[in-house]
């Protein structure tokens, strides 16, 4: 873990020195790989993700495609332990892909290790662009979440991960405004994964075409500017924030994942910040279907409270 005042000294945005190729290259995750081409990378991801959720339906009592609202994306699947009573902790994942791709049907990565462990896996699905703007994904995402907390009122604490653009949806949940959704959920823990926090450089990238995002959109759709400007105090202030970021993720995936944590360690939160060795953008999210995984471990660790 990293010291709150080891940050950059200068605090300006270095990303606004790059140029658009470079920008491009930065938050092009696939191309950062190490063991195999960016193509064969994807489709592996996609491919293990869809194994794993066809494993994962087959092997486990579940309730799929369950509508947390009236749109026809607004919908989760469960996966509950082999002790399904109601009072157990819950695990809500938010896929990654860009806010344009991706869906809960090929997401169901830790279902196996973490049913294994007595954890309901939650897997949802959200308004992926040029269908839903941010502000709707973010919406989403907050109803999935009341959601969960209005059917399993005796849950054993809600926990929230998010791998990428999902991390991002996930962390705007830590200033989400509860009142309106009819229900305040029993967060006990977050998993961000690979992370992007603030929005405004992805405004300069080709996928900004599809999500149409302006300066207005990106900075109240930014966590790390929310937390900055609003000083918001953690509403648990026990509760563990964990930002994650693999080892081969690109160095402006590092900038964002680090200033992200000492953000959050400002604002009073309990944050930790992990640098999971010799992984990739997918290869974190594609070995959650290891019980060994190291991120498998913290997270059971750290619903479990053992550490
Ligand atoms: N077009 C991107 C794909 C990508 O970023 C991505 C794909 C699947 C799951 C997460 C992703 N990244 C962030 O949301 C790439 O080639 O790296």
């Amino acid at each position: 873990s990293m010291d709150v005042t080891g940050e950059n000294p200068g605090r300006e945005a270095s990303w606004k020195k790059m140029s658009k190729e470079e920008l491009e290259i930065q938050y092009s995750p696939s191309g950062w790989v190490v063991r195999r081409g960016a193509e064969e990378t994807l489709r592996t991801y996609s491919q293990i993700g869809d194994e794993a959720t066809k494993r994962a339906q087959a092997a486990r009592g579940s309730l799929l495609h369950v509508p947390y609202g009236d749109r026809e994306r607004e919908r989760l699947d469960i996966y509950f332990p082999e002790d399904e009573s109601e009072a157990l902790p819950f695990f809500v994942f938010f896929h990654g892909g860009y806010w344009q791709s991706g869906s809960k049907d090929s997401s169901a990565f830790m279902v196996s290790p973490l049913t294994a462990q007595g954890v309901a896996v939650v897997v949802v699905s959200y308004d992926i662009a040029p269908k839903g703007t941010l502000d709707q994904m973010v919406d989403q995402v907050t109803q999935s979440i009341a959601f969960v907390q209005k059917r399993y009122p005796c849950n054993e604490g809600i926990y929230l991960c998010g791998h990428s653009a999902g991390a991002h949806l996930a962390a705007m949940m830590l200033l989400a405004n509860w009142t309106k959704h009819g229900a305040t959920p029993n967060l006990k823990g977050f998993f961000l994964v690979s992370g992007i926090y603030d929005l405004e450089p992805i405004m300069h990238i080709p996928e900004n075409e599809a999500l149409l995002m302006t300066l207005e959109d990106a900075q109240r759709n930014s966590p790390q500017r929310c937390l900055e400007v609003a000083l918001t105090q953690p509403v648990d202030a026990a509760c563990p924030v964990l930002v994650i970021v693999g080892q081969h993720d690109s160095p402006e995936y590092h900038r964002q994942s680090r200033e992200f944590y000492q953000a959050l360690r400002r604002g009073g939160w309990k944050a930790s910040f992990e640098e999971l060795d010799d992984v990739d953008h997918f290869e974190i999210i594609w070995n959650l279907t290891q019980k060994d995984y190291v991120l498998t471990q913290m997270i059971l660790k750290t619903i479990f409270q053992e550490s």
